[in-house]
């Protein structure tokens, strides 16, 4: 039997697994890596965090990535040429990193890898009729799996479209095994570049659950501060917003998006939540002379309006959900307070009241999704296009 086999039956027969997820999303911030103990699968799935890192991008290599990313004339060959060096780069820091933790790359045993999302483009947003939904992480498994010798499970999403989903969120895998409660309504609240949240009803009823992006987490508001404040990647504790004013005419033109009164489950992305939206918005509002600050307070105020409203339609008055944060927006205190604000009847937590660390719950969930691949049987969600039920991801071997 080839070797690669033999070791992963040998994986797969383990008690517990020792799984590297990796996420490197919309913001460009840098690597999230999350060393995870998982045993089980299925609802009988348990993960234990044993570390967790954000690797930082240098600013050349974020520089890089955005020359590519969600830009339609991006140079094909510079795609080609970033599809292996984001593989390569992603190899090196996982290696650095758990050689840090004291570990060889022979005591993981598995690599998850989400890989850089360069564009994303559902059928409503590219809206050519003749071509499916469709979606691109690049960063290639192969490189991670040879540079580590890790075996490493990457491309979770396009088995999702290939199933009739958008390919995004999928973040309901991963929350419906771990943090369903018979009892309590939660919301997994996941603010990072988009906004997006699992909804799990507390009757743990799985042809009613369901992930969702919602618009814009914190991307609005760093594309603004990164094109405005030199040297600035994001409104730190929202110091820039909290001196502005919201501006009512903005904040309405804002919410002018077919995207934001579409059905559930949906997925967007910065294709659609740029600098270009809200120059239109602005332009319809006649608010083009509005200073930085005005504008900085009414984009934190327009990403928690689209948060409250998409989060109230899954409830009825009476009901009190109980929201899960995670992602770097549950670190704006603005942001957060507008959403106390607007969500009165909702509990607030964050999912390291579940433990785990807010700020690696996405990493974690890929390890998740590549411990199912190997141990997993597709969960049933019932006969929906948006939640296929399906176990994702393709299987990278080192030699
Ligand atoms: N202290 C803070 N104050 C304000 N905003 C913060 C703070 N810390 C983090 N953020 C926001 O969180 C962002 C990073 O979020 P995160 O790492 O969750 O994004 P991501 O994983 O790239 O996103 P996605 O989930 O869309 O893939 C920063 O760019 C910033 O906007
Ligand atoms: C195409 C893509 O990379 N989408 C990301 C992004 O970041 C947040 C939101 O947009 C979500 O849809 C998704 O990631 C999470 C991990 C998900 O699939 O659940």
């Amino acid at each position: 039997m080839n070797t690669n086999w033999a070791r992963l039956f040998h994986t797969i027969e383990k008690k517990e697994r020792l799984i590297i997820g990796l996420m490197s999303g919309t913001s460009l911030d840098g690597l999230d890596i999350a060393l995870c103990n998982i045993s089980g699968s299925g609802a009988a799935t348990k993960v234990k965090v044993k570390n967790f890192k954000t690797v930082p991008y240098s600013n050349a290599f974020k520089a890089e990535v955005k020359a590519i990313f969600s830009r339609k004339d991006a140079d094909l060959q510079m795609v080609c040429l970033m599809n292996e060096k984001i593989g390569l780069i992603h190899a090196e820091m996982i290696l650095k990193v758990i050689e840090s933790w004291g570990l060889k790359p022979e005591d993981v045993d598995l690599i998850a890898s989400h890989g850089q999302t360069i564009f994303h483009a559902p059928a409503s947003l590219h809206k050519l009729s003749d071509y499916p939904n469709g979606t691109l992480q690049i960063g290639d498994g192969d490189h991670i799996a040879v540079k580590t010798g890790v075996v490493t499970i990457c491309d979770f999403r396009q088995k999702h479209i290939a199933a009739g989903g958008e390919g995004a969120p999928l973040a309901v895998y991963g929350d419906y095994l771990l943090f369903s409660e018979k009892g309590e309504d939660r919301v997994m609240l996941n603010i990072g570049g988009i906004a997006n949240f699992t909804y799990l009803p507390g009757d743990n009823d799985a042809a009613k659950v369901f992930s969702t992006d919602v618009g814009p987490g914190n991307t609005l508001m760093d594309q603004f501060v990164q094109h405005h404040y030199e040297g600035l990647y994001f409104d730190q504790n929202a110091t820039i917003a909290k001196a502005g004013v919201v501006s009512a005419a903005l904040l309405k033109e804002l919410m002018q998006s077919d995207f934001l009164t579409a059905q559930f489950p949906k997925t967007t992305g910065p294709e659609l939540f740029n600098l270009k939206y809200l120059k239109a918005a602005q332009e319809r509002s006649k608010t083009s002379s509005l200073n930085n600050e005005d504008i900085m307070t009414t984009l934190c105020s327009f990403t928690a309006q689209v948060i409250v409203d998409a989060i109230e339609k899954c409830f009825g008055d009476n009901q009190k959900p109980s929201i899960y944060m995670s992602g770097g927006g549950m670190h704006n205190p603005l942001l957060v307070k507008q959403l106390k604000e607007g969500l009165p009847n909702a509990r607030f937590y964050t999912t390291e009241d579940l433990q785990i660390n807010p700020d690696a719950k996405e990493a974690v969930l890929f390890a998740v999704l590549a411990n199912e691949t190997l141990t997993g049987t597709a969960i049933n969600f019932g006969d929906r296009a948006g939640v296929p039920s399906i176990c994702m991801g393709k299987i990278c071997l080192p030699f």
